[in-house]
């Protein structure tokens, strides 16, 4: 579904539309339920009235059956609407929340380095569960118990003008009162849910950072914190609490008015013998029924002011647009590609400059290791080959097509990356290492598995490729994860292969397997290496040396082992450990 250029409106209507044909349905179904609601008081009048006058006890019972059964029908009714009003709700939801994760994913990294992934479910799942909850409750009842009402008044009027007066003037101040007092109550619970935020914001980063900080014995600043954010927490509950159950004694207090107002004119229009006992009971009765329309009129006003700001949140999220113009003019040849940068600039922000003057090509088939200190543009560098930022001028050409001309997904496909974060999900192994593709045939995952050194690992597993992962590789070495990131590369065959060699310390086994890994993984590939180890420039055919986002030094790397006077030379002698980091 296209919803970039609605307004908030238009967005509701184009997902709710293909809901038009359950809302007949829906309203014969409120309409009964009021219709119902209203009715059966009249039984119950007849039944005083009757009672007091003397009829048959079978007649009685019978009017008892009638309003029994009414009251069942009625509650039938409420589950029918609530079941329809649910499926509108979520189709058109679902439908929503598929939109927006399609059209989060298609949003480039520039967009989601800026937002945090709590702010995302946010979006995605909050606000949209907003709309639902909206869509399958408050809809109905704000239409439900408006009518309701109105219903309840009209048939005070029928009654008696005097009864319908006095109780329309009382419903009309009762409900001023309530929506007065509910600004208050809201003011604090908008401070208690922002003092949630910031305390589960940072249980969360804390919780996840949990190895970090005890290592660092940084736990009782956490604890110090804990505590200064959970005082404002504990107040602010305090406050929204206070207010919350001074707004249900407001509630109470108005129902025993209005009830003693009833009872009042009740008993005073039965004693000057203008309405019958039964009348005056029914007026109790209806002003009961009144206690819960306006309890959820009350809220539900609230939920669609909360409802009219997530559909606006929602739209701003469609009105983001991928910076990154995809074009599918050419496409890349199958094989070992060469990769080319010329005068390439580039700056997150363009006015902050990163990487200037870029200018270097790695023929197809060798392998280049990058080198150069923490921050000087190592990780840009394969950013900008994977096109995840456009850059501001240049070129980058891969086997001398310009990486902009070729899709996103065939730059994937000929692009394998394996960084030294390897993100591994809470699924198979074997969904692990084919990305949920179908295709890849077990024989094949296996016999790499087999080529990489992995088999041993695989087969102490309980449940072969069938065994579950931990989320984010929980149970495997950092070795074994850049292992399993390496399969993936074979499996999915690319020609170039950028490789963000882990810049900790393996142990000795582990690191003779990603090297062997390594080696048949450049077989027949192009290869850039970022390089944290000196040995792992050994294997390399060319050099790039960055410094501060320029290219200090580049060539074939046994010319400059040759060359004294060179600066990989000079690394190499002094061990060069600040710019291997
Ligand atoms: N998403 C980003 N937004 C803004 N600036 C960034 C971003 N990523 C990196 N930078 C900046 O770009 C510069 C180059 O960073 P880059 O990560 O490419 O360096 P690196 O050589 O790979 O460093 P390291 O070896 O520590 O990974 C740094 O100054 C960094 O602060």
């Amino acid at each position: 579904m296209k919803s970039s250029n609605l307004n908030g409106r238009d967005l509701l209507f184009v997902y709710l539309r293909p809901q038009w044909w359950r809302v007949p349905g829906l309203i014969f179904l409120i309409f009964a339920g009021i219709g119902i609601q209203l009715i059966n008081p009249q039984i119950l009048r007849y039944f005083i009235d009757s009672a007091l006058g003397g009829i048959s006890v079978q007649n009685l019972i019978r009017a008892g059956s009638l309003f029994v059964g009414l009251a069942l029908i009625q509650q039938l009714v409420s589950i029918a609407s609530t079941y329809v009003s649910e499926n509108v709700a979520w189709t058109a939801t679902n439908q929503l929340r598929s939109d927006l994760i399609a059209h989060c994913l298609r949003l480039d990294l520039a967009f989601h380095k800026e937002k945090t992934s709590g702010e995302m479910l946010e979006r995605v799942d909050g606000d949209v569960n907003t709309l639902a909850n909206f869509f399958s409750q408050a809809v109905i009842q704000l239409l439900g118990n408006t009518l309701l009402v109105s219903g309840i008044l009209v048939l005070f009027f029928l009654e008696d003008w005097r009864i319908g007066l006095t109780m329309s003037l009382f419903t009309l101040v009762s409900f001023a009162v309530l929506i007065s007092i509910r600004n208050v109550a809201t003011r604090y619970w908008v401070h208690y849910m922002q003092a949630s935020a910031n305390f589960m914001g940072f249980l969360g980063e804390h919780l996840a950072g949990t190895e970090d900080l005890r290592a660092n014995g940084a736990t009782g600043y956490v604890m110090q914190r804990f505590y200064q954010l959970l005082r404002p927490l504990f107040e602010s509950r305090r406050k929204s609490s206070l207010a919350g159950y001074s707004m249900w004694m407001v509630t109470l207090f108005l129902f025993g008015l209005g009830n003693a107002l009833a009872l009042l004119i009740g008993v005073y229009l039965w004693n000057a013998r203008i309405i019958s006992l039964g009348t005056v009971y029914i007026t109790f009765y209806y002003v009961n029924l009144l206690n819960d329309p306006f309890e959820q009129i009350r809220t539900q006003l609230q939920q669609l002011q909360q409802a009219a700001a997530a559909v606006e949140r929602v739209k701003q999220l469609f009105q983001a647009q991928p910076t990154i113009i995809e074009q599918n003019i050419a496409s890349l040849p199958a094989g070992a590609l060469s990769v080319s940068f010329e005068e390439v600039e580039f700056g997150y922000q363009p006015e902050t400059p990163i990487l200037q003057q870029m200018t270097f090509s790695l023929p197809a088939g060798q392998v280049m290791g990058i080198l150069g200190r923490t921050g000087s543009g190592k990780t840009t560098l394969a950013r900008l080959l994977l096109r995840l930022y456009d850059i501001q001028s240049g070129s980058i050409r891969l086997a001398g097509v310009p990486i902009q001309s070729v899709s996103q997904r065939e730059l994937r496909q000929h692009i394998g990356m394996v960084t030294q974060d390897v993100q591994l999900f809470h699924a198979t192994v074997r969904a692990n290492l084919t990305f949920f593709d179908h295709t890849i045939s077990d024989e094949h995952i296996l016999s790499v598995l087999e080529e990489i050194g992995l088999k041993p690992w695989l087969n102490a597993l309980p449940e072969g490729l069938d065994t579950l992962l931990g989320s984010d590789g929980e149970g495997l070495s950092a070795g074994e994860a850049q292992l399993l990131a390496f399969t993936r590369v074979f499996l999915h065959n690319p020609g170039l292969v950028i490789l963000d060699e882990a810049s900790s310390r393996l142990d000795p086994a582990t690191e003779q397997l990603i090297e062997r890994a390594v080696s048949k993984l450049f077989q027949g590939r192009t290869g850039i290496i970022i390089a944290h180890h000196l040995a792992t420039l050994q294997r390399v055919d060319r050099i790039l040396y960055l410094s501060d986002g320029h290219i200090l030094e580049q060539g074939e790397r046994a010319e400059l082992v040759a060359d004294p006077t060179s600066h990989f030379s000079l690394i190499l002698q002094t061990g060069g450990e600040e710019v291997m980091a």
